[in-house]
């Protein structure tokens, strides 16, 4: 195994001994959670504040964690004029097998001005079957940022609300509020119950439209999302992200393919999961659910101004990840 580096940093809003632990707490555990880092493999790890936090000790959090065998040490950060104010810096140095270029630096809340040039926002947005998800993923991966399926926290309020036997939209509008909605690891989690595959059955791609068109649901679930690519850099899809969710995403594609091509596309990975069904009926599905995302008054798809548009009928996913990340590679340095 390799020894490795990895950089995080967090600001805090006031300086007491729960504000440092917490991010302490907040910092650590997304920096081992992104970079699969066991406790056993961290060699050591560097903490620095800068001079107006005194309140406690960052590697005091690290400890109250279950760290207490990894050497840990506080030093005061350099002052520097105009330096970020209220930052805790860490260094975390780890045996690992991963290659440098793959090691996910964390840079959360006022402490993402420190590296724009590794967190930032791209925004993917499109009908159903434009091979949104298959892209977002492997760009997300390729740039180090994390992938956010919005759909799939709209399927998730679904699928509660088929369980629940719910259909008055009072009662959606409250699962909605109620839900605790996660995405780790590319794996979407309901009330800390794994539901990535049953979000994917037929009964919930037949109410999830109806289920996104409720204001109220929308709004509780945006703020989600912002409050996701504010912690992070994101690769974000959807239908209204470059519009709404994030109109000041950095890169923002808007990708697009014939009906038919996508209504293919939907059949034969309904096929691969062994769910029989018919190619004209796929396509009358998909047309109605575009009808509604697209004729919803609430955030309904639209192309932003600003998306580049991608139209993906006779592209493999390959050939799409190629063009976007071509975008992206004129602006970022960072990018291979
Ligand atoms: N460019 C492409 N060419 C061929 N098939 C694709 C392409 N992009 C995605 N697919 C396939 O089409 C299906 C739908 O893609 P998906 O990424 O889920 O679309 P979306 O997220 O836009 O609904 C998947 O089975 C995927 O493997
Ligand atoms: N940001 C978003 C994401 C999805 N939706 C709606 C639109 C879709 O009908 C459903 C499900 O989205 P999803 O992207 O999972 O659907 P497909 O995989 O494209 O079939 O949610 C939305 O309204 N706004």
């Amino acid at each position: 195994m390799k020894v490795r580096g990895v950089r995080g940093a967090i600001t805090v809003e006031e300086n007491t001994a729960a504000a440092v632990k917490d991010a302490t707490r907040e910092l650590l555990s997304r920096m081992m959670e992104l970079n699969d880092i066991a406790v056993e493999d961290i060699c050591f790890i560097l903490f620095s504040a800068t001079a107006d936090i005194d309140a406690a000790y960052p590697a005091s959090a690290a400890r109250e964690m279950g760290l207490d065998m990894v050497p840990l040490l506080d030093v005061g950060q350099m002052a520097v004029q105009n330096g970020l104010r209220m930052c805790i810096r860490i260094l975390m140095v780890f045996n690992t097998e991963k290659d440098h270029r793959d090691i996910k630096h964390v840079y959360l809340r006022g402490a993402r001005v420190l590296r724009p040039d590794l967190i930032y926002s791209v925004a993917i947005d499109g009908p159903a079957g434009a091979g949104k998800s298959t892209v977002a993923r492997i760009i997300a991966d390729k740039l180090n940022l994390t992938y956010v399926d919005t759909g799939a926290m709209y399927r998730a309020i679904t699928l509660k609300a088929l369980e629940k036997g719910a259909s008055r939209t009072a009662e959606i509008i409250n699962i909605a509020e109620e839900s605790s909605i996660e995405i780790k690891k590319g794996r979407i989690y309901l009330d800390g119950r794994d539901v990535t595959e049953e979000i994917r059955k037929p009964s919930v791609d037949q109410k999830v439209s109806k289920v996104a068109c409720i204001p109220q649901v929308r709004q509780r679930l945006v703020k989600l999302q912002r409050k996701m690519a504010e912690n992070y850099g994101v690769v974000m899809d959807g239908r209204d992200i470059g519009t709404t969710v994030l109109p000041d995403a950095k890169y923002k594609f808007y990708l697009t393919a014939d009906i038919k091509v996508r209504a293919k596309r939907r059949y034969d990975e309904m096929l691969k999961k062994g769910i029989k069904t018919d190619l004209k009926k796929v396509e009358e599905e998909l047309a109605e659910r575009d009808r509604q995302d697209r004729e919803r008054e609430c955030s309904p798809l639209t192309v932003a101004e600003d998306a580049v548009i991608i139209d993906t009928t006779d592209k493999t996913p390959e050939e799409v990840v190629e063009e976007i990340l071509s975008h992206i590679k004129r602006r970022e340095k960072n990018v291979l």
